[in-house]
């Protein structure tokens, strides 16, 4: 099964009070200040020449007021001027479904709710839900907006054409995972996400660089990654220790030429040492038996969820030549002898390109050695 996608809970669509505005515009409400009670923090917007950028991003009036929690992810993005870029970076057409995750007390949803024809939010925290509605209702917009109070890497999402979110950063790598690798190809046009700059970073790296990786990698075979802007740790509340970027993700249009999973499980196995060469990662020990085990096992899936978890894994064994007990020397001289044809034993996979790697587990393949 595959880590996180196993649980199918039902959907809780919250409901909204029949509260309507005289017309679609966002009203603007007269409270000035953001506040938590707990922590102090107050906020004071620039002023915005249109009504929803005078409209305070956290409205004591709307809702009520309750503790924020770092481990969630709760740093709600109170810059109105970044809150707007997001939305016009987004792209939204008149009659796009926008879903959003961790939509939090709404700041960024009244804004897709103007561009977009409908938007799904996924959030996990009650208090948020609350607090949600009832801004959104208050608005008047009611209407289009259906929330969904779960976990978002529990839940199947429902179709969407666009995803613009600052999600809850501790969940970046398999969320992507989900959205890009779940149900495929996607049927979404692109997902404009905030998230921590050095993950952020390490998506966007390319072959050569010091933070290429395993997600970069695995991310790169089914879509584009663009940089969109930097935004400061200043634009939330609370402050929190990093600064964040946007970037846009596109899934590419033409679904790549390899079988996923065994492409997930090779570059598992690719990534598993940082800085080692092919060749000292396909000599350990515990790889070959692996891979000659698998020759005759019938597949296990594996976890899409977690893309990157295992860069530092050490088997303490790499340098070990010694098959004793494991009867798999022949077969290690095989796998060797398959990087050394192709160039492949002395290069180390952070160099390599997504065309390369390729070319490397096609020549496995070749040879009946299979990842999955
Ligand atoms: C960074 S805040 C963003 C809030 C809002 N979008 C904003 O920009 O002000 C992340 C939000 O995601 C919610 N969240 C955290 N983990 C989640 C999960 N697994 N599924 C859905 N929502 C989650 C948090 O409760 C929080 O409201």
């Amino acid at each position: 099964m595959k880590r996180g996608f196993h649980h199918r809970i039902l959907h809780v669509l919250v409901p909204f009070p029949a509260v309507r505005s005289q017309s679609h515009g966002l009203r603007t409400k007269s409270s000035s200040r953001f506040s938590v009670r707990g922590r102090g923090h107050r906020h004071e917007d620039d002023d915005g020449g249109e009504d929803l950028e005078k409209q305070k991003p956290w409205d004591e009036e709307a809702g009520s007021r309750f503790k924020l929690h770092k481990s969630r992810g709760q740093h709600l993005l109170t810059n109105p001027r970044v809150l707007d870029s997001i939305v016009r970076r987004a792209h939204i057409r008149p009659d796009d479904t926008v879903l959003e995750i961790g939509p939090g007390t709404g700041n960024l949803t009244v804004r897709l709710l103007q561009s977009a024809s409908k938007v799904i939010a996924v959030e996990i925290d009650h208090r948020m839900v609350d607090a949600l509605c009832g801004r959104v209702s208050q608005l008047g917009l009611d209407d289009r907006l259906t929330v969904i109070k779960e976990n978002a890497l529990k839940t199947k999402l429902p179709p969407f054409d666009l995803c613009v979110a600052n999600i809850p950063y501790g969940i970046s790598s398999p969320l992507i995972a989900k959205l890009l690798f779940e149900s495929r190809p996607p049927c979404f046009r692109s997902a404009t996400l905030l998230l921590q700059k050095e993950f952020a970073r390490r998506l966007l790296a390319v072959p050569g660089d010091s933070e290429f990786n395993r997600l970069a990698v695995n991310v790169g075979m089914v879509a584009t990654v663009e940089f969109l802007m930097d935004v400061s740790k200043r634009d939330f509340v609370p402050c929190p220790k990093v600064d964040s970027t946007l970037v846009k993700i596109r899934p590419r249009a033409e679904s790549p030429a390899v079988d996923l999973e065994e492409w997930l499980a090779f570059t598992r196995t690719c990534f598993s040492k940082r800085n080692k060469t092919l060749g000292a990662i396909f000599k350990q020990k515990k790889k070959v038996a692996e891979l000659k085990e698998r020759l005759s096992k019938s597949y296990v899936p594996q976890s899409i969820e977690s893309q990157d978890d295992d860069a530092d894994v050490d088997d303490d064994d790499d340098d070990d030549d010694d098959d004793d007990g494991l009867d798999v020397g022949e077969f290690k001289e095989k796998v060797i002898g398959i990087l050394k044809a192709g160039g492949f034993e002395e290069k180390r996979p952070s160099k390599l390109c997504n065309e390369e790697l390729l070319h490397l587990l096609q020549l496995f393949n070749q040879q009946g050695i299979l990842f999955h």
